[in-house]
Formats: C-alpha cells, structure tokens, sequence
C-alpha cells in the first residue's frame, strides 16, 4: 500500500477535490475533520486548550468555539503554535490507526488530505506522491471571504499563516489548478487518478519482476547443488 498526500492552501479546494476522489472510490483520510474530533470535550486536547486559551473560547453548550479560536490563533503566530503542539500529535496518532484500517481492509493507496503537509515536511518523507490543489491568489481570498464571511484583512491574515501556495507548488510531485470551473477541476482530478492506478500497476509488475528474479536465482541454486559435482 502507498500513501499520496494531498494538501493546499486555505479554502484553495481541497475538500472539492477530495469529494471527486471520493466518488472514485479512494480511500481518504482528511486532516481537518480528525481535528475537529480530537477537541471534543471529552478528550485531552479539549482539557489542554481550555487551560491555556480559557473558557472564554467555548460557547455555551461547553464546546470549542472555532471561530474564537481561530480569530485567536491566526493573529497570533505564538497561540497558533501552542494549538498546533496540543493538537498535532493526536491527530497523527489517530491518521496512523486509519490508515492501518485501510490497509486492513485491502485498499492498496490511501489519500491523506492534511492542510499542513509541506508546513510540519517531516510527514511528507512517508509519502509516495505529493498533490497540491492550488488556487490563484485573487480567488483564494475572494473564497476565503465568501465561504467563512470574513473582511479582507481576517482573510489576508489568514492565508499569512501558511507557506506560500506558490512555494508549496515547488515542493509537490502533482499541482492541481483550481482556480477555474469545478469542471476544469475535476478532469484534472480524473487525470491524476489515472496516473495514480498506473504507478500503481508498476509497482505491482516491480513486485512480480523481484519475486520472479528470486525464484530463478533459487532455482539456480537448488540445481547447481545437486546436479554439479
Ligand atoms: C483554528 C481552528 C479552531 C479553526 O476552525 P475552523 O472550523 O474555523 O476551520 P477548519 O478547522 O475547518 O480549518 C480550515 C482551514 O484552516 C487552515 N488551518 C487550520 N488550522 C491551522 C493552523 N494551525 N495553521 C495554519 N492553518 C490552519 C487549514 O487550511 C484548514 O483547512 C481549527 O482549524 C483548529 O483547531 N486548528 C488547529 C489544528 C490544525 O492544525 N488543523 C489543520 C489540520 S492538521
Ligand atoms: N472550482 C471552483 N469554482 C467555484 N467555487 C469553488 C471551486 N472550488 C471550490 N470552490 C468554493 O471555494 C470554497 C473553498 O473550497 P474548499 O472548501 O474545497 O477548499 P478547502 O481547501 O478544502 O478549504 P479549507 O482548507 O479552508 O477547509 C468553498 O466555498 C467551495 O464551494
């Protein structure tokens, strides 16, 4: 099995390229939603952020209020580190046990839609292919402010707090533009699949090239120690 990290900017399309892989049949574990389950009240992420952020960033229910923290947190490069260290190792620890579900269950690549791929570059080492869905910068804000109703400097602070979607596109093995149409989009997605099931089929004829090299070589073996003198 192979693991293909898929990553972006901030509302640059991930999650719009991942529902085409998705209707693929791939198997997808996304980042953000894992994120949102690990600060649950019940976990130790939730007691942890409650103790340095203060109960002034939940709402009344005693769940996180996100859109507190995140006003927090993305003005503040100290805060925004503080969360990452709470938050990260938990939503690693539970990315391994899915990806071990997928494997159980036979899947042989699995897609790893994680945000902060080439920011935290150590994840990326375990990666056969890396994707980046980028949008141009104009339509990256104007999403932005859309989708989360935020002015343009909330939205500029924003994507301040990421890499440069230009410097990530140096760093991935695949860019998808989603700066056009979702049309335009998906035939991109569709293309990368097909390329993605092809590196797959190589792999699996490297696979039977070893194994048939180390038959022969054992066969070799078995008849020179029996029929030489
Ligand atoms: C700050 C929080 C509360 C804002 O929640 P909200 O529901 O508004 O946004 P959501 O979680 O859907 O994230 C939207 C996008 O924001 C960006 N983003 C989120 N966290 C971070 C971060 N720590 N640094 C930079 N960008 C981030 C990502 O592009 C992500 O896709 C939340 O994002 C969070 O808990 N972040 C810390 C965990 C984290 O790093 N998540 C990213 C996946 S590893
Ligand atoms: N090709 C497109 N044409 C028009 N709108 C789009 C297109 N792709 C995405 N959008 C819209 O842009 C917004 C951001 O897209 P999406 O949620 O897929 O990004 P994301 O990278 O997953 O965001 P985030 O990381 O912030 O959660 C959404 O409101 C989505 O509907």
């Amino acid at each position: 099995m192979f693991l293909v990290g898929l990553s972006g900017g901030i509302a640059s399309g991930k999650s719009t390229v991942v529902a085409v892989f998705r209707e693929l049949g791939c198997a997808v574990i996304d980042a953000d939603v894992i994120a949102r389950q690990v600060v649950q009240p019940r976990f130790l992420a939730y007691q942890q952020i409650v103790h340095y952020f203060g109960s002034e960033i939940l709402l009344e229910n005693g769940e996180i209020n996100r859109e507190a923290l995140g006003n927090i947190i993305f003005s503040h490069p100290e805060k925004r580190q503080l969360l990452n260290s709470i938050t990260h190792p938990k939503i690693q620890k539970e990315m391994l046990k899915q990806i071990f579900k997928y494997f159980v269950l036979g899947y042989r690549y699995v897609i790893l839609d994680i945000p902060l791929l080439f920011e935290t570059n150590t994840v990326t080492r375990f990666m056969k292919h890396t994707v980046l869905v980028y949008s141009d910068p104009q339509t990256q804000l104007s999403r932005l402010m859309k989708r989360n109703g935020l002015a343009q400097t909330e939205a500029e602070a924003r994507i301040a707090s990421q890499l440069p979607l230009d410097e990530k596109c140096k760093l991935a093995d695949h860019v998808i533009d989603n700066s056009g149409d979702w049309e335009s989009t998906r035939r991109q997605v569709l293309r990368l699949h097909s390329q993605l099931e092809d590196s797959l089929d190589f792999l699996l004829v490297r696979l039977v090239a070893v194994t048939a090299v180390a038959g022969i070589g054992g066969l070799v073996c078995f008849l020179l120690r029996h029929f030489l003198p």
